[in-house]
């Protein structure tokens, strides 16, 4: 099985998994797509190659700096010093940035044309310099960019060859614009409403949270465009990229469903943690059932009580099979009428039947711990798994069977390295209880 899957921090509310998996289903590909909240850019190009991935997207905040982890990568992404696309073959890391498709296919769609337009941007990150770089090739009239930071919105347009325009002047600058795009958080209101206009089209690049301008915008009459066409149209040419087929029918198809059903499951009550043995599922389950007060529950210590004796004594007595079939017995038995934190063992995933009954009722978490640091830090005595002469031999040749059955269950993965268990509980509150999300 193929493996993709988009980075970012946070990343829980992308819904690029969906899309893909459905393009993925639509034409019969063996792929899974997921989401991983790495360490940082550097880590994040690390893991690409450690689990391996065939390809990924990049969102926010690593698209500037993945982009010195690439061997080679096309002209967009030389000009914009930002990546969204990487494919990893022959050991190599390439690179595109199709985001400039995101934005001017976007607008097209909803027959918006360029030509002597003015286009006014905000922001001078890497998707307000994909949209002036997109822009620019579909040849736009003019583009203004502002930025709170002007410094930085000089940089940019004197780099790609647009205008860039002192904040404070927006509303003199939207006076005569045709089209409004903005590439700067839903959740801040940097331009007030009346300083929109009827007929203006305004193009919020963030689709996951509410956007204050989508909303000012609507109430004034103008031609909105949401976010979620930007993400189709951007993974359309990554989708070519990875894969190396068009899923341009699919994909179109799929954002009707994206916007009717925005993933109830991401907002389900019980949180579960999977992953590998020793990378944290019970110690960071258990900061995590602290932090928000719910229950907690660890599948291995119901299966210890159940049989009244240690797990490594239910393996050397009666061996693997008789612990599945007990771990299968507690995951039938768990009660989802009341909010859990449920901490799972290494390899409850495996069995089908566990697997659904954690995507179907809990916000599934992937630890994710390099090999060498999780066998490091942990007790192998207590792993019957790892009673081996290679421990670590057996712990690769698991892992990698696992990986694509974890990839599969999971809502997100995280790292569980260099940080605290505290710390990572409350990362990983952060991605399930956003403080501006919808
Ligand atoms: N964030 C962390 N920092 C330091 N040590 C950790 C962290 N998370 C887990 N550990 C240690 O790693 C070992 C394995 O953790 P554990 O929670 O038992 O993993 P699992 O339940 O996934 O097998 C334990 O010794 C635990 O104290
Ligand atoms: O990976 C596995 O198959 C196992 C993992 C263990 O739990 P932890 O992942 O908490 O160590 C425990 O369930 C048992 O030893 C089998
Ligand atoms: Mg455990």
């Amino acid at each position: 099985m193929k493996l993709f899957a988009v980075f970012g921090n946070p990343i829980l509310h992308s819904r690029s998994p969906q899309l893909w998996n459905a393009a993925f289903n639509a034409r019969g590909i063996d792929a899974h797509y997921f989401r991983i909240n790495p360490l940082d850019a550097e880590h994040a190009a690390r893991l690409i190659r450690e689990i391996p991935l065939d390809g990924c997207n990049v969102t926010t905040p690593y698209k500037d700096e993945l982009f010195a982890s690439l061997d080679e990568c096309d002209d967009s992404v030389a000009q914009l010093h930002a990546v969204n696309t990487i494919k990893y073959e022959n050991r190599r890391l390439r690179g595109w940035n199709t985001d400039m498709y995101g934005v001017v296919n976007s607008l097209r769609e909803d027959g918006i044309q360029f030509h002597g337009k003015k286009i006014v941007i905000l922001g001078a990150g890497g998707a307000a310099r994909a949209a002036v770089y997109g822009l620019l090739k579909a040849n736009a009239g003019e583009i203004v960019l502002l930025n709170r930071t002007y410094e930085k919105a000089v940089a940019v347009a004197e780099q790609l060859g647009c205008r860039a325009a002192y904040a404070s002047r927006s509303k003199t600058e939207l006076q005569d614009a045709d089209v409004l795009i903005s590439c700067i958080p839903a959740n801040k209101r940097i331009i007030k409403p009346e300083w929109l206009h009827p007929g203006l089209a305004v193009l919020d690049a963030n689709y996951a949270s509410h956007s204050l301008l989508l909303e000012d915008a609507n109430a004034v009459g103008c031609h909105i465009i949401s976010g979620l066409n930007w993400l189709v149209h951007q993974a359309v040419p990554a989708f070519e990229h990875l894969l190396g087929v068009a899923p341009e029918q699919d994909m179109k198809m799929t954002m009707q469903q994206l916007f009717a059903n925005p993933s109830s499951r991401l907002h389900a009550k019980s949180i579960s943690f999977i992953g590998f043995m020793g990378t944290g599922k019970t110690t960071v389950g258990k900061a995590f059932a602290e932090l928000t007060g719910k229950e907690f529950i660890d599948t291995d210590a119901l299966i210890e009580q159940r049989a009244g004796m240690t797990i490594p004594d239910i393996f050397q007595q009666h061996g693997e099979a008789h612990f599945r079939s007990i771990e299968r017995t507690v995951f039938d038995a768990l009660d989802f009428s009341t909010e859990k934190i449920i901490s799972c063992g290494g390899g409850a995933v495996v069995n089908e039947e566990n697997r659904r009954c954690l995507t179907a009722n809990t916000t599934v978490i992937w630890l994710w711990t390099e090999l060498h640091a999780l066998l490091n830090r942990m007790d192998t005595t207590n792993r019957p798994l790892f009673h081996v002469d290679d421990v670590e031999a057996k712990a690769r040749e698991l892992l990698t069977r696992r990986i694509p059955i974890y990839a599969q269950a999971a809502d997100m993965m995280i790292v569980n390295e260099k940080i605290s268990a505290a710390s990572l509980a409350k990362k990983i509150y952060g991605e399930i209880y956003p403080t501006s999300g919808d």
